[in-house]
């Protein structure tokens, strides 16, 4: 799960997550995703955090009023894998409840 994908494995998962893309110069996935209010992006942020906390796997991410800015990326791995993946899938999935 924390081993780095290869390019072919992360172009697949990406293919996958609508709206992510990977950051320049840093190997990461990046989403900008837009609520109706502040509310509904920190109903999200606090949903994400429980399944981050279960997943032993955390976001880099910026609040501004009905915006949320998320970087997903494996500390320990330098780069992407798995549970990064992962945890965007599960991001997609709350973000639309
Ligand atoms: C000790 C703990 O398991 C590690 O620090 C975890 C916590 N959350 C993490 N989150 C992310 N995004 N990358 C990591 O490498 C990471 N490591």
């Amino acid at each position: 799960m924390r081993d780095r994908l290869s390019p072919e494995a992360r172009a697949a998962a990406l293919e996958n997550l609508p709206g992510w893309s990977l950051v320049e110069g840093r190997e990461a996935i990046t989403k900008s995703y837009k609520f109706k209010s502040f509310s509904e992006a920190f109903g999200f942020m606090a949903r994400v955090a429980l399944e981050a906390e279960k997943l032993d796997h955390h976001p880099e991410w910026f609040n501004v009023y009905n915006r949320v800015e998320v970087v997903l990326a494996t500390h320990s791995a330098q780069g992407l894998t798995e549970l990064d993946v992962k945890l965007a899938g599960k991001m997609d999935l709350i973000a639309k409840l």
